[in-house]
């Protein structure tokens, strides 16, 4: 070996040594940082007041059962028979945060509706299981009725401390969401818990779009906590657009975009459920209703689509090209089943690849509003800035696809989302604009959606984080005129027609929208409440296999 390569040997030895000790010396910091969490949870724990002290039966065997304001602990007494088996008893503890009821539990004979010796009672709580939350209950057995009305009083009295909890819900049913399922699934999954929750519900059955929007506009809001929707994408953003110009309406602020007052509960019963599934993880009816019982708010940055000077709707996401149009070419084939109709649109848009000649303009977000997963500054002023002092950048070019999306649109498709730049409430919208390319090389971008990461290390796509977009086609062939005879024949009705001129195929969550001119995107930080949680990735079930 020769000396300069043992000089170098003996660097990376020390080198090793250096990283080894740094290492070891990491690990000791996370361990001592996490004995200290430890004690000063532990010291916490102690030093809550026990509000009820007493005796049940957990399964078959006596416990030591304490109640604090946040938490009921159960430790097995020990020694109960002179075998001795309590020892493999374990002690356990239930958040209050979880227990969505608690009901006293009486032996009745069959078909006797009321009264009944009292047995104990039953807490009815939320289990985690990766991001779904699942309903589960813990039995406490004592005869003594006055012993089990004390605990169940103020159980009952701690539960009803939860402000966010709703008592009374305004329900919407869309039964002609996807599989026609969305009845079934809220009399099967939702409606127990709610009831079980005692959470009083006004329901509509929807008759056609825009009927939510027409109840929104007339509905007593001050008789409800919250709104719930059964449905797909198409009927949460009706919802989510119906809440905001009503508070809008309600402030007489023409201008200026207003919080929607009531929070929003989805219940996923669509194709895809991308909102749903950005707040829950999951698409899932009683992992819904638990987000909903439970009161978990998250807040949620909306958009609002402006063309020449006239608001066209409030919503979540859009694409532009690519997007638009294959959503364009699904809409004309409603009668086939609907996977087979998004991979037909998909596969047919991608034979026929042809980008947009267009002015894209983007504001970029202020630093301040974009940490990714901080929540911002409640009472930060969201004004915009006037619109002269306002630094856009502009380019003028050729796009496959433009989309602009205010939350990560996570999806069993896209578990890290179409949109894994941004988060729920970072107050900025994630602009992906993709230049044109090859076929080949948009299908590999395409794909990348799907695997866990990469999509965005092509030269001809960027990304950014922005608080507006402007967009304003130069094409001069409509969607319409471009495609065959055939397609252009065909009825579909998009739900804000061209007043004249060409017109442009959108895709505003999940919903076809033509707009002849330019469209003016702009991020409204935190405009919506949803019931959910922020969610970095969707729990993934399928895959696509058509490209
Ligand atoms: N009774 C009804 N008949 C027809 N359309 C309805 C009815 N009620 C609501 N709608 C409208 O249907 C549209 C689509 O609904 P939704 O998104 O729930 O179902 P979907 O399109 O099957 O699901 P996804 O968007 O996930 O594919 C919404 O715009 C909604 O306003």
């Amino acid at each position: 070996m020769s000396e300069s390569e043992e000089v170098v040997r003996g660097e990376q030895r020390d080198g090793n040594k250096r990283k080894k000790k740094k290492r070891k010396e990491k690990k000791k910091d996370i361990e001592e940082e996490e004995e200290k969490r430890e004690e000063g949870q532990i010291k916490e724990e102690e030093s809550e007041s026990v509000l009820l002290h007493g005796i049940f039966k957990v399964g078959k065997k006596s416990h030591d059962v304490l109640l604090t304001k946040t938490r009921l602990t159960w430790t097995p007494i020990i020694p109960e028979t002179p075998t001795g088996d309590a020892n493999l008893l374990q002690p356990g503890v239930m958040l209050l945060e979880d227990v969505f009821a608690v009901k006293v539990k009486r032996r009745r004979a069959a078909g006797q509706q009321s009264g009944g010796p009292v047995l104990g009672m039953a807490l009815f709580c939320c289990r985690r299981r990766g991001q779904k939350l699942e309903e589960d209950t813990l039995h406490l057995h004592n005869a003594s009725a006055e012993h089990t009305h004390t605990w169940y009083n103020t159980i009952k009295e701690l539960l009803t401390g939860f402000s966010s909890r709703p008592k009374r819900l305004k329900v919407f049913i869309n039964p002609s969401s996807h599989k026609k399922e969305a009845v079934h699934i809220y009399r099967e999954h939702v409606a127990p818990l709610f009831k079980m929750a005692d959470v009083q519900t006004d329901i509509t059955v929807t008759e056609r779009k825009g009927h939510a929007l027409s109840v929104m506009k007339e509905c007593k809001l001050d008789e409800f906590d919250g709104v719930v929707c059964v449905g797909g994408d198409g009927s949460v953003a009706e919802l989510c657009h119906a809440l905001v110009l009503r508070a809008q309406l309600d402030a007489n602020s023409p201008e200026k975009p207003v919080k929607s007052v009531l929070p929003l509960g989805i219940v996923p019963a669509g194709s895809t459920d991308v909102v749903s599934c950005s707040v829950h993880g999951v698409r899932d009816p009683v992992t819904a209703a638990l987000h909903i019982v439970l009161g978990h708010l998250q807040q949620v940055d909306m958009c609002s689509f402006t063309a020449l000077g006239q608001l066209v709707r409030f919503g979540f996401s859009a694409m532009f090209g690519f997007g638009g149009r294959t959503l364009a070419r699904a809409e004309k084939r409603r009668w086939m089943p609907s996977s087979r109709r998004r991979e037909y649109a998909l596969v047919k848009t991608l034979a026929r690849l042809r980008p947009e000649d267009c002015q894209l303009s983007y504001l970029p977000a202020k630093k301040s509003n974009c940490s990714l997963f901080g929540p911002r500054d409640q009472d930060q002023d969201q004004d915009p800035e006037p619109e002269g002092k306002e630094s856009w950048t502009t380019n003028r070019g050729q796009y496959l696809s433009i989309s602009v999306m205010s939350v990560p649109c996570l999806s069993p498709h896209v578990p890290r989302g179409l949109a894994p730049n941004t988060s729920l409430a970072n107050g900025s919208a994630s602009l992906i604009a993709v230049s044109n390319a090859s076929r080949s090389d948009f299908i590999k971008h395409l794909k990348r959606y799907g695997s866990s990461s990469g999509q965005f290390n092509f030269s001809f796509v960027e990304t950014h984080d922005v608080s507006a977009v402007r967009i304003r086609p130069h094409s001069l062939v409509s969607w319409s005129e471009g495609e065959s005879e055939e397609e252009a024949d065909s009825k579909s009705t998009p739900i804000i027609p061209s007043e004249g001129g060409v017109a442009f195929p959108w895709n505003i969550d999940g919903e076809l929208v033509e707009m002849a001119n330019e469209v003016l995107i702009r991020v409204h930080p935190g405009l919506m409440t949803l019931y959910g949680e922020e969610v970095e990735e969707a729990e993934s079930a399928v895959s696509c296999s058509c490209i």
